[in-house]
């Protein structure tokens, strides 16, 4: 993979990432390092013999049945993330890893119900991740931004008190914070069970995307769409099971933030050619490439680009589109969005000379 020519265009190729948890950034060895370091407790090997080491890690990460049976692994994973250190360096191995693939711009998840529920306080959580999104910024020219994520397996209650002390800390109107997501299990929880959060994000301006449609039907996109008031939806593969809601989506400009390797990893198609690039791309619905949770996926935003150009045989102008859309569906400043707009224009040039 990455081999010939047009491998080398998608690397350099200026890329935006929208759909990344940074929970789900956390290596097996880097969460070694850590349990060891913090005296945080893995899962008994005699019981769970994957926790023996990385390379067994690595192997059961293979075989994910579902987006639950991942779940259990990404939550047990972050509960070696206790200092505000810990927090910073696996953000900034994430950013070194998307500067290396060609990421100019970052938009990051992260879970703070699952810190806070394990006693971490919540400034420790942000206070980690500032510094890396400002390590990122000096050192790579990045511009980054947080987005936290309400969990659905936990109650609505949780996610509210998160959310007010995010907004009691001025995070979003310092740009610590930038909006506001939702993730986790799809099927059972209510499809609109922070709608009451959603609709004080939307009087205070704050930023709304969600997760739906992975492995829940549209009425889940619907749902983010009208009762959320989302302005992106992360995934939303299962629109091709309604072409109105795909029709009302393109029409909207509503990006979809899909992960193809992820989708393949959990089970949602057997192969990345079934994810519907081709039929997004067809019907002018807007989307960007992501990695979700690169750790667990093995690999990060460069090998979907290259896994999704492996199925499709995209054309240079196809690849243009979608990073063009990917820019300015972007939660950042015109002038920026204006600059990497140009640093695509040259980047096409150049590979047609
Ligand atoms: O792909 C995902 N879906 C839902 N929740 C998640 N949390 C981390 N990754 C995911
Ligand atoms: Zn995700």
């Amino acid at each position: 993979m990455c081999k010939t020519k047009i491998h080398q265009f998608l690397q350099d190729l200026p890329k935006c990432e929208h759909h990344v948890h940074l929970e789900g950034c956390l290596t097996p060895e880097l969460m070694f390092t850590l349990a060891a370091r913090n005296g945080v407790s893995l899962p008994d090997t005699e019981k769970r013999p994957e926790f023996s080491s990385p390379a067994t890690l690595y192997e059961r990460y293979e075989h994910f049945t579902s987006l639950d049976d991942f779940l259990s692994y990404y939550f047990i994973g972050m509960s070696v993330l206790q200092q505000q250190g810990d927090f910073e360096a696996l953000a900034w191995e994430y950013f070194q890893k998307a500067h290396a693939d060609g990421v100019h711009h970052a938009e990051v998840f992260f879970d703070p119900q699952e810190h806070l529920n394990r006693g971490v306080a919540f400034d420790t959580v942000v206070s980690g991740f500032v510094a890396g999104c400002r390590r990122a910024e000096q050192e790579y020219g990045m511009t980054t931004k947080l987005i936290m994520c309400f969990v659905k397996h936990l109650p609505a209650s949780d996610a509210q008190k998160v959310f007010d002390l995010a907004v009691e800390a001025g995070h979003f109107e310092s740009g610590a914070l930038h909006g506001i997501g939702a993730s986790s299990s799809e099927v059972g929880p209510p499809k609109d069970m922070f709608k009451e959060i959603y609709a004080t994000a939307y009087s205070k301006g704050i930023r709304r995307t969600a997760h739906a449609g992975e492995e829940g039907d549209p009425s889940y996109i619907r749902a983010a769409l009208e009762a959320y008031k989302s302005q992106r939806i992360d995934h939303g593969i299962r629109l091709i099971d309604s072409p109105s809601l795909l029709q009302q989506v393109a029409k909207d400009e509503i990006l979809l933030t899909v992960c193809p390797v992820s989708n393949v990893k959990l089970r949602c198609f057997d192969h990345i050619s079934k994810v519907p690039i081709r039929t997004f791309l067809d019907a002018g619905v807007r989307f960007s490439i992501n990695s979700d949770d690169p750790a667990y996926f093995g690999g990060f935003i460069l090998h979907n680009y290259c896994s999704v150009q492996e199925a499709f045989d995209l054309s240079i102008a196809e690849w243009r589109t979608i990073a063009e859309n990917s820019i300015n569906g972007s939660w950042v400043e015109q002038e920026r969005k204006s600059e990497l707009l140009n640093l695509i224009d040259d980047h096409v040039r150049a590979y047609q000379e």
